[in-house]
């Protein structure tokens, strides 16, 4: 069953441009490197016939070239199953998928294979997702020649270095034939990011590059991303439970919340401002930045269940000024500022609305 796209629903007719609005705030009239619409995942419940699983409902997104996305929300909301999505490395429920404006979707290995040099991945874990056999020449000259031909020799081993050198482990010999356990876990993760450019991508997903570093070499990740989307022009997504970091890294923030984008503008705003009830509690639940056991909660409460999820808006059990309405109708995402879209009823102009606000929010 697929939900409808939240952003196209919540677009004026007058307003709306000649494809749905992304949920994530973008200025239509640039065009998106990737975009995803509706797009959804919902997974089958073992041992009960009919049920789902709703991880993704009805999610627009739309990475630029040059830009960082920020991809924001707690544990279980559906973040990583939207960068998996937009990866290809699962079918969508439903909802469509663009690659500069045409259909992305690859049917077999050929246009697989093709896909991911454009759109590559970066996981949480550096540790597991290099293998431990293997020394940082022997993992990048894979990745090298899949993505840049038979190179082989002085050539191979020079594209190599230069991977190396864009990551910033340089001098290259410090590292070339060392193996994942003789790094630190920074270093790990930038071999990862290494393999990845080594495709020479037009998109980043990365999936929480830094939440298993320490707090230490954190910084000098986001550093290096941001300098690649510099330097490189590459449009990145970063995925995180930590709003704060959003602030300091991404351009734009979408907020998700129990598998829809809640939340969408420009990252400054999204965070020194926040509209939705929901944003505003994560914001204000602001946790302690070494404990990483309240970041990943995030807002008080507990995230409602997915396979049965709350009617109407997904948050309302948790929210302090849910109305009626809430309990009953999904509230579409609509245009509250220049680029800011939020999805909750006290934006509108029902005379039944909440008032949001009078919990010590914005309005
Ligand atoms: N393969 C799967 N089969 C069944 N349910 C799944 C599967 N993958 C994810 N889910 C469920 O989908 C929901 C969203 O999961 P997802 O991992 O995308 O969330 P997340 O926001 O990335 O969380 P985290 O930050 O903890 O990784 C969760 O309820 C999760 O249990």
């Amino acid at each position: 069953m697929s939900t409808p796209a939240l952003g196209a629903a919540a677009v004026p007719p007058s307003a709306a441009p000649a494809s749905p609005a992304p949920d994530d705030g973008a200025a239509p009239d640039e065009s998106p490197v990737l975009r995803a619409t509706g797009l959804t995942r919902h997974f089958p419940v073992r041992g009960r016939r009919a049920a789902v699983v709703h991880a993704v409902d009805g999610v627009d997104l739309e990475i630029h070239r040059g830009e960082v996305v920020a991809l924001v929300g707690e544990s279980g909301s559906g973040k990583s199953t939207v960068a998996r999505l937009l990866a290809q490395l699962m079918p969508r429920t439903a909802g469509g998928l663009e690659l500069h404006g045409r259909d992305a979707t690859v049917r077999g290995r050929r246009a697989f294979r093709a896909y991911c040099r454009r759109v590559q991945m970066i996981f949480q874990d550096p540790f597991g997702s290099l293998n431990p056999v293997h020394t940082v020449r022997y993992t990048l000259s894979r990745s090298v020649r899949i993505h840049q031909g038979r190179l082989r020799g002085a050539e191979l081993d020079a594209a190599i270095r230069r991977v190396l050198e864009r990551v910033h482990l340089s001098p290259t010999d410090r590292y070339i034939d060392k193996f994942p356990h003789e790094l630190s876990g920074g270093q790990r993760q930038r071999v990862a990011i290494a393999r990845a450019l080594a495709a020479d991508p037009e998109v980043l997903l990365a999936d929480e590059p830094i939440s298993m570093l320490d707090v230490s070499i954190r910084l000098g990740i986001l550093n290096l991303l941001q300098d690649l989307r510099d330097r490189l022009d590459i449009a990145i997504l970063y995925i995180t439970h930590d709003i704060a970091s959003a602030r300091y890294f991404a351009d734009r923030t979408a907020v998700m919340y129990a598998g829809r984008v809640v939340e969408s503008g420009d990252s400054e705003s999204v965070t020194q401002d926040p509209k939705h009830p929901y944003t505003q509690l994560l914001i204000g639940s602001a946790p302690d930045p070494d404990d990483l056991a309240a970041r990943a909660r995030g807002a008080r409460g507990e995230a409602p269940s997915l396979v049965d999820p709350p009617a109407g808006c997904r948050f309302n059990p948790r929210c302090p000024v849910a109305a009626d309405v809430c309990r009953t109708e999904t509230p579409a995402l609509i245009e509250v500022a220049e680029g800011r879209r939020v999805a909750c009823w006290g934006y509108s102009d029902r005379p039944d609305r909440p008032r949001v606000g009078d919990e010590g929010g914005t309005r």
